[in-house]
């Protein structure tokens, strides 16, 4: 059993005592999310990250999820892409392809994958476009308090520098206000060119899950949970930009990446 606590501002916090353990949940999460989504509006709209994320998502390919999940009615988006062509090693959409789209019975045209043919910024705007179009259609959903689209759930990993999609520390992409999906061409984390979900469309979702594991990521999450003063500058940390405005946020983390959270987040 995970231990599960709640932070003040800063959501559900889930420790997990080992990567196996945290996977179960995960999908248990997941799984749970998509039947009450689709009970309730009939699809379940849900943007990836690429990285160990998609690893651990693993379990939903196989019983009892593969068999109880209504993967016809699941809608596939990704909070951010690596500008490389689909079938390039680095791509987000082949490691979710390869790792779990091809081993569950999704519908094709419900897989929304960027141009891969185009520049970032093209890239960008097209994908802007296609979802425009399917807020239209309400396969995705509209927030309540602005225009953005309302995923059902967003799903981000989180690097060691803080970085949540591609939003990286002290980028001007950080302050996005405009646009739904934006682009950048120096990611410091390799391949340089990325399209990315602004903190908007991020923060209009009705659920947004953070996964992180390992030593690696334990002062990241320190930073973007711990009680902080307003001006210590941990404020600009992308993780801790992720304020889901009418959403829930949940945290699921292995042991290691808490190693450095302040007091117990457990109930
Ligand atoms: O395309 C990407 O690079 C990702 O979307 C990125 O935001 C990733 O989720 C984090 O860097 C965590 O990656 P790891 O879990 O592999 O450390």
């Amino acid at each position: 059993m995970a231990l599960s606590g709640v932070h003040k501002e800063r959501g559900e916090v889930r420790i997990h005592e080992s990567l196996d353990e945290l996977s179960t949940d995960l999908a248990d999460y997941i799984a749970e999310l998509s039947e009450a989504c689709v009970k309730e509006r009939g699809a379940f709209a849900i943007a990836l990250s690429g990285g160990s994320l998609i690893g651990l998502m693993g379990k939903l390919c196989e019983a009892p999820y593969s068999k109880t999940v209504d993967w016809a009615k699941w809608y596939i988006f990704w909070v951010d892409e690596r500008v490389v062509s689909k079938s390039h090693a680095d791509s987000n959409y082949k490691l979710a392809k390869d790792n779990l789209l091809s081993k569950v019975p999704i519908v094709p045209s419900h897989i929304h994958s960027i141009n891969d043919s185009v520049s970032a910024e093209e890239a960008a705007d097209e994908y802007e476009f296609a979802i425009r179009q399917l807020v239209k259609m309400r396969t995705v959903d509209v927030s309540d308090i602005s225009d953005c689209p309302k995923f059902d759930l967003v799903l981000l990993g989180l690097g060691p520098d803080g970085h949540v999609a591609s939003l990286f520390p002290n980028h001007s992409a950080l302050i996005e206000q405009d646009e739904w999906v934006t682009f950048i061409t120096d990611s410091p984390k390799p391949p340089p060119e990325r399209i990315t979900f602004t903190l908007p469309v991020i923060n209009s979702a009705s659920n947004v899950a953070v996964v992180a594991a390992g030593e690696s990521k334990a002062e990241a999450v320190h930073l973007a949970i711990d009680e902080t003063e307003p001006d210590d500058g941990k404020t600009s940390l992308p993780a801790r930009m992720v304020q889901p405005r009418n959403g829930k946020l949940v945290w699921f983390l292995d042991k290691l990446a808490t190693s450095k959270l302040q007091g117990s987040h457990a109930e």
